[in-house]
C-alpha cells in the first residue's frame, strides 16, 4: 500500500537472473583486457612489418571496448512496469486530466493523407472521456489534401468512434480494423462500406493532385488556400473541425466529439522552420488556448494507436500519489506494422525496445524518442523539478468567442516571427538545430530533476511504418547518429552536461547512443586492414595455437552468442540475427561515417544538417520485394559506393590470398596458423554481403544496384588498389576515408523533390561576388506510361526581389551567375504538366575565403589556400558529376519508356561518367601531393 494509504497505480520489477547476466558480463571484460594486454605488449618492433596496422588495430580495440563497457550500462540493471488502470478509473475518474495529442505530417506525397487519418481517427477513439480529449494534426505540408482528408474524417469520426466504443473494437485505425476482421457482420460491414466509400474519395482526389470542387465550394476552409503560394511560403492556416464545446457537434449516438484542429503553421522562405521541432512549438502554444490539456501526447502521422486505453496506462504513471510527481515523460516503445519475418532492414529496433529502453529505465529514465510519448505540458515548456510541487489542476476558462475569431486571434501564435527573442526552441517547448530534436529535448528536461519513464506493454501501444528500402534505412539512421553525435559536443553533452543532473548509469546509456557516429572509424577499419595484411601475408592476431588466442576465441563466441540468444528472446528469428548483423555493418560503414563527417562539417561551419523525411510509401514492384526480403538498392547513392567498394575490397583480397596459397611455395599451413581470425573476418564479410553480390552482379530487377553505381565502386576500389606510391596501409585506409569525405560532399547539397504545381528554394548567399552555381534536371514524370516532353519553369530572384534569370519549358539546365548582393536568393520551380515531376536540383555557391583571410592577415597561409582550392575542385567535381548522373538517369527512365533512340547519347555519358570519375581520381592525387609539399615548407 502506497505511502497515503492507496493502493499504487503501478509496480515496477527488476529483470530475472541479474546476478548471471553480470557475472557473465564481467568475464567478457576480462577477456576484453587480456586482449588489450596482447596487443599491447606485442607491438611490433620499429622496423617490423604491420607495425602501424598494428598499432591500428589497437586503438580501435580499445574503442571496441570502451563502447561494450558502454552498452553494459544499458542491460545492467533492466527493469519492467506493469500498470493498473482498474485503480486508476476507481480513484481519479472524475477528474482525469485533459490530454491533447499533437500528430505531425510534412508532406502528402510521401505521408498519404488516407495513412495521416487513419492515425488522427486512432487517437480521436481513444477510450477517454471526450470533452477531454484534443486532437491536433499539424501540417507542415500545408496541403489542401490534407486538410480535404481531415475533412472528411471529422465526419466519419461521428460513426466510427460510436461504433468503436460500443464493439470495443481494436485497433481503432479503421484501416487497420477493416484488414484484421475475419468475421463480417451487419454492423460492421455497414460501416466498412462508409469508410470505403470515403477512402475512395480521398484516394482520388491525392491521385488528381485536386480536391473535388463540390467539397471545395462547401466549405469556406478552404478559401485559405486562395492566397497560398507554395509550401514553403504561406499564412497560418488554422481551423477548429470540430469544436467540443459547441452543443450541436455530436455523433450518431448523441455524445460528444473530441475536438480536432487543423494547423498549418506560416512558411516562409527566408525564416527557418525548425522542422518537427518548430511544428511542435506552434501546437503547443495554440493548443494553450483552445483546450490546454495538462497531459500532452505527440504521434507521428504513421503511428496509429493500436491500443485503446494506452492514455490510461500513461496516466497510471503521472497520477501514481508516491511516484508519479517526479514523472517528467512516459515513452513508450515505436513499433512497426510492416516488419517481415527476418527484418531485412532490421528496422523493428527489436533490443533496442526490449532490452536497452528497459535498462535506461532502471537509471532514471529512457530517452524521449519523439513518436509515442506522453509528456506533461508545464515540464515540455521548461518548468523545473521542485521536490514535493503538485500541479493544481487549473480549468482556465477560456473566454468564448465564436470559433471564427478565436481561430483569427490564435493565428499569430503560429506565425514565423512570433518565437523571435523568445526561449522557445531554447529553454521552452522543443529545442532546435539537432537532427533528434526528441533526445536533446528529453535529455534537457532530465537534467532539470525530472524522470522519465519507459512503458513496454504486450499489446503493442502504437505501430508506424518502418523504411522499406536500404536507401531509406542508411538516411534515417544518419539523421539519428548525426543527431545523438550533435548532442555528444553540444553544450548539453550527456558527457559532461549532465553530469551530477542525471545517474551516471543514464549518462553512459546516453552516450551509448551519441556514440553511434564515431563507431564507423574502428568498425571501417577493421573491416579493411586485417584482409589487407592477409594478402600481404603479415599476421595481426595470435596463432591458433597461442595461448593468447583463447581470450580473442572466448570474447567472440561469447559476444555473438550473447546476442543472438538476446535477439531470439526478444522475438527475433536467427535469419533476422544475421540480417541484424548485416545492417549493423552497414549503418556503421555508411550512415554512421557520413553523419560522423557531416557533423566535424557542420562545426567548422561547411555545411548543415536537415531533416529529410522517411517515406511512408513505395511503389508496387518495391513492396513487393520487401514482402520477398529482397534487399533494396535501386537507387545510386555515396553510400552505395562505400558499401560495395568494402564488399569488392573482401573479395578481391580473399581471392587474392587464396591464389597465392594455391600458386605459393610456401605450405599453407602457415596462414591457416597465423591468419586464421583474418580469414575468418575476411571470409565473414564477404558472405555477409552476400547480398550485395547478387545486387551487383546478379540481379536483374529494378531494385539491384545501378550499372552506373558499380563502375563507381570499382574505380573506388582500383584508386585503392593502383595507389602503388601510398606504401602503407594507413594511408589507403586514409585514402578510403577521404574518398567518403568526397563522397559525402555529394550527399550534401544535391536535393531530389516532387513538384506538384510549383516550389520554392531559397538560398543564402553570405558575401557579394560569390558565384552561385545552379543545375537542375527533370527525372521522371509521374506516370510511367506517359512521356512527356514537357520541361519546368525555373525564375531566379535576387534578394530584393529581382529577376536573375528564368528557364522557359527546360528539361535540363546548368547556370552559373556572380551574386552581385549577398542575401536570400530564390528559385521558384513551376510545372505546368498535370502529372507530378520529380526534379534533381543543385546549388552551390564558391567563395574563395583564402581571398578574406588575406585581406585580414597580412601572413598569408599557403595551406588554407590549398585546401580552400582543394575544397572548390573537389566540388566542381561532384557538382558536375551529380548533374550528369541525374541526366543518366533521365535518360534511363526514358529508354524504358520509348525503348532504343537514346541509347548512344545514354553511353556517352556514361563514358563522361567514367571520365569524371578518373578526373576526380587524378585531381585528388594531384591536388594532395601539392598540399602535402606546400605543408611542408
Ligand atoms: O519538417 C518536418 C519534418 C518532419 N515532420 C514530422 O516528423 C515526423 C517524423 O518524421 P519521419 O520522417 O517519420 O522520421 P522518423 O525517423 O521515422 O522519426 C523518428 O525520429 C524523429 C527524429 O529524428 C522523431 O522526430 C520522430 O518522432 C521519430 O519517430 C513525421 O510525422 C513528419 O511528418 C514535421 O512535422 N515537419
Ligand atoms: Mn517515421
Amino acid at each position: 500500500m502506497g505511502r497515503e494509504g492507496h493502493f499504487p497505480l503501478f509496480e515496477t520489477k527488476r529483470a530475472a537472473g541479474r546476478v548471471t547476466y553480470r557475472v557473465f558480463a564481467v568475464s567478457i571484460f576480462v577477456g576484453i583486457c587480456l586482449i588489450w594486454v596482447y596487443r599491447v605488449s606485442h607491438i611490433p618492433k620499429q622496423a617490423e612489418d604491420g607495425r602501424w596496422g598494428w598499432i591500428g588495430l589497437l586503438a580501435a580495440e580499445l574503442w571496441f571496448g570502451f563502447y561494450w563497457l558502454l552498452t553494459q550500462a544499458l542491460r545492467w540493471s533492466r527493469v519492467y512496469r506493469r500498470t493498473f488502470k482498474d485503480r486508476l478509473s476507481q480513484r481519479f475518474e472524475k477528474e482525469l486530466p485533459g490530454v491533447d495529442i499533437y500528430v505531425c505530417t510534412a508532406d502528402p506525397s510521401i505521408e498519404p493523407p488516407l495513412m495521416v487519418i487513419n492515425t488522427v481517427l486512432s487517437v480521436m477513439a481513444y477510450d477517454y472521456p471526450p470533452e477531454k480529449l484534443s486532437v491536433y494534426l499539424s501540417d507542415d505540408g500545408g496541403s489542401d489534401l490534407t486538410f480535404y482528408a481531415l475533412l472528411e474524417a471529422s465526419e466519419f469520426a461521428k460513426h466510427w468512434i460510436p461504433f468503436c466504443k460500443k464493439f470495443n473494437v481494436e485497433p481503432r485505425s479503421p484501416a487497420a480494423y477493416f484488414s484484421s476482421i475475419t468475421a463480417p457482420t451487419d454492423a460492421n460491414q455497414s460501416i466498412k462500406k462508409l469508410y470505403n466509400d470515403m477512402e475512395n474519395r480521398i484516394e482520388n482526389a491525392t491521385k488528381l493532385g485536386q480536391v473535388p470542387k463540390e467539397a471545395r465550394s462547401k466549405h469556406k476552409g478552404f478559401s485559405h488556400w486562395d492566397s497560398y503560394s507554395s509550401r514553403h511560403d504561406h499564412d497560418t492556416i488554422l481551423q477548429i473541425l470540430i469544436d467540443r464545446r459547441d452543443p450541436n457537434v455530436i455523433d450518431v449516438a448523441g455524445c460528444v466529439l473530441p475536438t480536432l484542429v487543423y494547423l498549418a503553421r506560416e512558411k516562409r522562405p527566408q525564416h527557418p522552420h525548425n522542422f518537427k521541432a518548430g511544428a511542435m512549438n506552434a501546437l503547443i502554444r495554440v493548443s494553450s488556448r483552445i483546450s490546454n490539456g495538462q497531459i500532452i501526447l505527440n504521434v507521428d502521422c504513421d503511428m496509429y494507436s493500436n491500443d485503446s486505453s494506452s492514455i490510461r496506462d500513461a496516466l497510471c504513471f503521472l497520477m501514481d500519489e508516491e511516484k508519479g510527481h517526479e514523472i517528467a515523460f512516459v515513452q513508450f516503445p515505436q513499433n512497426f506494422e510492416n516488419i517481415t519475418t527476418n527484418d531485412l532492414y532490421s528496422s523493428s529496433l527489436r533490443v533496442i525496445s526490449e532490452v536497452e529502453f528497459h535498462g535506461l529505465d532502471g537509471f532514471g529514465g529512457p530517452l524521449y524518442i519523439g513518436s509515442g510519448c506522453f509528456h506533461r505540458r508545464d515540464t515540455l515548456c521548461g518548468r523545473k523539478f521542485i521536490r514535493g510541487y503538485k500541479h493544481e489542476e487549473k480549468w482556465e476558462s477560456i473566454q468564448r468567442k465564436s470559433v471564427l475569431e478565436l481561430e483569427e486571434q490564435l493565428k499569430g501564435l503560429a506565425s514565423c516571427t512570433y518565437e523571435a527573442n523568445t526561449q522557445w526552441g531554447k529553454e521552452m517547448g522543443l529545442k532546435y538545430g539537432c537532427p533528434v530534436e526528441d533526445v536533446i529535448t528529453g535529455l534537457s528536461i532530465q537534467s532539470r530533476g525530472w524522470k522519465s519513464l519507459y512503458y513496454n506493454p504486450s499489446r503493442k501501444a502504437f505501430l508506424g511504418v518502418a523504411p522499406t528500402t536500404l536507401p531509406q534505412t542508411l538516411l534515417q539512421h544518419k539523421r539519428w547518429s548525426e543527431g545523438d553525435f550533435q548532442i555528444l559536443l553540444s553544450q548539453y553533452s550527456p558527457a559532461w552536461y549532465a553530469h551530477n543532473k542525471i545517474s551516471l548509469g543514464l549518462q553512459l546509456g546516453y552516450c551509448c547512443y551519441c556514440f553511434w557516429a564515431p563507431n564507423c572509424l574502428s568498425v571501417l577499419y577493421y573491416s579493411i586492414v586485417p584482409s589487407l595484411y592477409l594478402l600481404r601475408g603479415i599476421p595481426l592476431f595470435p596463432q591458433i595455437s597461442s595461448p593468447w588466442m583463447i581470450p580473442f576465441a572466448y570474447v567472440i563466441v561469447s559476444k555473438y552468442t550473447y546476442s543472438l540468444a538476446e535477439f531470439l528472446w526478444c522475438g527475433g528469428t536467427i535469419l533476422g540475427w544475421w540480417n541484424d548483423q548485416r545492417i549493423w555493418l552497414y549503418k556503421r560503414c555508411s550512415s554512421y561515417l557520413f553523419a560522423f563527417i557531416d557533423t566535424i562539417l557542420k562545426s567548422l561551419g561547411f555545411s548543415d544538417s536537415g531533416f529529410i523525411i522517411t517515406s511512408k510509401v513505395a511503389d508496387q514492384d518495391v513492396s513487393q520485394r520487401y514482402e520477398k526480403e529482397i534487399m533494396e538498392f535501386g537507387t545510386s547513392s555515396p553510400m552505395f559506393t562505400i558499401l560495395s567498394t568494402l564488399a569488392l575490397i573482401n573479395l578481391c583480397f580473399l581471392v587474392g590470398m587464396v591464389k597465392q596459397v594455391i600458386m605459393g611455395e610456401e605450405g599453407s599451413a602457415k596462414y591457416y596458423e597465423a591468419m586464421w581470425l583474418q580469414i575468418l573476418i575476411s571470409g565473414v564479410l564477404i558472405l555477409i554481403n552476400w547480398p550485395l553480390f547478387q545486387a551487383l552482379f546478379l540481379r536483374k530487377d529494378e531494385g539491384r544496384m545501378p550499372s552506373s553505381q558499380a563502375l563507381k565502386s570499382l574505380t573506388s576500389l582500383g584508386l585503392i588498389q593502383i595507389e602503388d606510391k601510398m606504401k602503407t596501409v594507413l594511408t589507403r585506409y586514409a585514402t578510403f576515408v577521404l574518398l567518403a569525405l568526397v563522397l559525402s560532399l555529394q550527399a550534401v547539397f544535391g536535393i531530389r523533390f516532387v513538384i506538384d504545381r510549383e516550389d520554392c528554394f531559397s538560398h543564402n548567399v553570405q558575401y557579394d561576388g560569390d558565384t552561385v552555381h545552379l543545375s537542375f534536371v527533370v527525372v521522371k514524370v509521374e506516370s510511367s506510361w506517359h512521356y512527356t516532353q514537357d520541361g519546368v519553369d525555373l525564375v531566379v530572384k535576387g534578394p530584393s526581389g529581382n529577376q536573375i534569370h528564368d528557364f522557359r519549358d527546360k528539361i535540363s539546365d546548368k547556370y552559373e551567375f556572380v551574386a552581385h548582393e549577398k542575401g536570400i536568393y530564390r528559385f521558384c520551380f513551376t510545372n505546368k504538366s498535370p502529372y507530378h515531376e520529380t526534379i534533381d536540383f543543385d546549388v552551390h555557391v564558391s567563395h574563395f575565403s583564402y581571398l578574406d583571410q588575406h585581406a585580414k592577415d597580412e601572413h598569408f597561409n599557403p595551406l588554407l589556400e590549398q585546401i580552400s582550392k582543394l575544397e572548390e575542385a573537389l566540388y566542381n567535381i561532384q557538382f558536375e558529376q551529380h548533374w550528369l548522373e541525374a541526366q543518366t538517369e533521365r535518360q534511363a527512365i526514358v529508354n524504358d519508356a520509348m525503348s532504343s533512340m537514346a541509347v548512344r547519347k545514354a553511353l556517352f555519358e556514361s563514358a563522361a561518367l567514367i571520365g569524371a570519375s578518373f578526373l576526380q581520381v587524378y585531381l585528388l592525387r594531384h591536388l594532395f601531393e601539392r598540399k602535402l609539399g606546400m605543408s611542408r615548407v
